[in-house]
């Protein structure tokens, strides 16, 4: 982690805010009524000087166990709200939705990184947003119809293959191998074997420079907007020209090879989007917003299932036994077996609520004034504030959640060992801006921690820790997590050792020999819909 992005969070919320702020900041002013409660502040100044330079999510937290489950804090002025139960959040979030579903606005990426408003996932809520929104719902209806499983079988078998190859030394980058080539598969048609392959790491660049760019730091003009009247070549416009010129030439050499090259059978997202794609509007475009918001969330999920494994084993040997007694000895598990794995599917949901990939969420603002009744007490919210719904407040909700730092995947289960009605998550955030991937991701969680507790032991390495030649100090707290550090609202653990210890020979073979057998093509695995005459 480099020390720019380790200066973090009073700068980051500043920019965050943005421009979104500035815009908002007079009718927010003007209007009047009671706040949601919060620290006191300074005079003008409010809380500014109290948010902490580091563990954003755990400040956050700590003031929504305080103050409950909306708190108002003023940044200078700036109104930002923290949502910190589920209450809360469906009340503002959700009921609210029409209002509570924009983004803060940086200057510097709408005018200059991203002007086309191809980034719906970070833009304002506007037409690009709607109709991204609504080919989206599209890709996902067919994902929950089992169109993507295949594949994601396929990925998962091939991690699988990779863990048996080096016993789990590599363990974290098969994580992140596997959750890119699931993306780029069935978004462009794009399998990474390796995860070394060129395209794949020019994708990860490209993402890793525009989090950059969204870093405050990344343009004076975040800070002082009147600079852009300055003409001609400044070197934050030289800078933006030249990364749009990066990322134009991927996504377009992505989606040409999607739509018509070499994985022209296929029928990927790229060429769902391309076929909707009209003379005003090119919505291939809005393809390069899936691998930034897919790859990295889904990869640290599953390195934080590990984490969870290694931390808390006590429930392995029973999500072992229920797995065994569902699939047997001479297969591994694929989708047919999902409704009758109830444990896995609690292990799923216990990897996002116990430490959320997202721990307080991607912010939201609001559009318009508007009067909020949370606990009996009327609370006024102006327009332009900045809303975090954080989960890492509302999945550690106190009383809700029995001993809610241990990782229990049973808090889910009845005592029959059925999934418990009512489920209800934050970990994919809320109302019109809610994951519209979740349905992917979920899948490829289930059959990634399916495949590896029917394969693994998952253990503690016991070879010292090369830094301390000292046995390696496993640690779920804040410190063992680099998301905020990182400014990109994920919270990844830092990289650990892992053993994957094979279960048995048996096994080995079993998981060797599927895969030598199994579909390779990504034609086959991915076909087009049959033409309908
Ligand atoms: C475990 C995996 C994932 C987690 C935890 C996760 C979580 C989130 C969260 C918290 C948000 C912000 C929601 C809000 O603002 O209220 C979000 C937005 C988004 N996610 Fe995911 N996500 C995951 C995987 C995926 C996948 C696989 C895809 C695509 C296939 C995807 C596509 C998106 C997009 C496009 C947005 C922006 C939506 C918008 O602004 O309207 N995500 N995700």
């Amino acid at each position: 982690m480099d020390p720019q992005s380790q200066q973090l969070t009073l700068a980051a919320v500043a920019a965050l805010l943005g421009a979104g702020v500035f815009l908002s900041y007079s009718r927010s002013r003007s209007a009047g009524g009671k706040r949601p409660p919060g620290p006191p502040g300074l005079p003008i100044l409010g809380n500014i000087f109290q948010v902490p330079g580091e563990h954003l999510a755990s400040y956050f937290r700590s003031l929504c166990e305080e103050y409950g489950g909306l708190v108002s804090l003023n940044l200078a002025g700036f109104p930002v709200i923290l949502v910190g139960d589920m209450k809360a959040a469906k009340e503002v979030l959700e009921k609210r939705s029409a209002k509570f579903s924009s983004r803060p606005l940086v200057p510097y990426i709408r005018h200059h990184v991203d002007p086309t408003k191809a980034y719906w996932g970070v833009c304002e809520q506007n037409e690009t947003h709607n109709i991204a929104r609504r080919l989206t719902a599209g890709l996902m209806s067919a994902v929950r119809q089992g169109k993507t499983e295949a594949i994601q079988q396929f990925e998962a078998l091939l991690t699988v293959q990779h863990l048996l190859d080096d016993g789990g030394k590599n363990w974290y980058k098969h994580m992140n191998r596997l959750a890119a080539s699931a993306t780029l598969s069935v978004a462009f048609g794009l399998h990474c074997p390796t995860g070394e392959e060129p395209d794949l790491k020019e994708v990860i660049e490209c993402i890793a420079e525009f989090v950059h760019l969204c870093t405050p730091s990344a343009s004076i003009i975040n800070i002082f907007p009147f600079l852009d009247y300055i003409p001609g070549p400044m070197p934050w416009r030289t800078r933006a020209r030249a990364y749009r010129a990066r990322e134009d030439a991927l996504y377009d050499k992505l989606v040409e090879e999607a739509v018509s090259g070499k994985a022209s059978g296929m029928n990927t997202w790229a060429a769902t989007f391309a076929r909707t794609d009209k003379p005003e509007g090119d919505q291939r475009r809005l393809m390069n917003q899936f691998a930034g918001a897919a790859i990295e969330t889904t990869a640290l999920a599953l390195q934080t299932f590990v984490l969870g494994a290694l931390i808390h084993p006590e429930w392995i040997p029973r999500a072992q036994k229920e797995i065994d007694a569902v699939v047997g000895l001479d297969r591994l598990p694929t989708f047919a077996d999902r409704t009758h794995l109830p444990y896995v599917e609690a292990l799923v949901r216990e990897t996002l609520r116990w430490r959320p990939a997202a721990r307080f969420g991607v912010p939201h603002m609001s559009t318009a004034d508007d009067v909020v009744e949370y606990n009996g007490q009327e609370y006024f919210i102006p327009a332009g504030s900045i809303v975090f719904g954080v989960a890492w407040a509302i999945e550690h909700e106190a009383g809700k959640y029995e001993d809610r730092d241990r990782f229990l995947p049973e808090r889910f289960l009845d005592e029959k060992g059925q999934l418990k009605p009512g489920y209800e998550t934050s970990a994919f955030g809320f109302g019109r801006r809610v994951c519209p991937g979740a349905p992917f991701a979920e899948r490829s969680l289930w059959i990634n921690i399916a495949m590896i507790l029917w394969t693994f032991n998952v253990k503690r390495s016991d070879k010292p820790d090369p830094k301390t030649g000292l046995p390696f100090k496993y640690d779920s707290s804040d410190a063992a997590f680099s998301g905020e550090a990182r400014l990109d609202f994920s919270n990844a653990p830092f990289e650990f050792p892992a053993v994957f210890e094979p279960r048995s020979a048996q096994r080995v073979e079993v998981a060797r020999r599927e895969w030598a057998e199994c579909e390779k093509d990504l034609n086959v695995l991915l076909p087009q819909p049959k033409e309908k005459h």
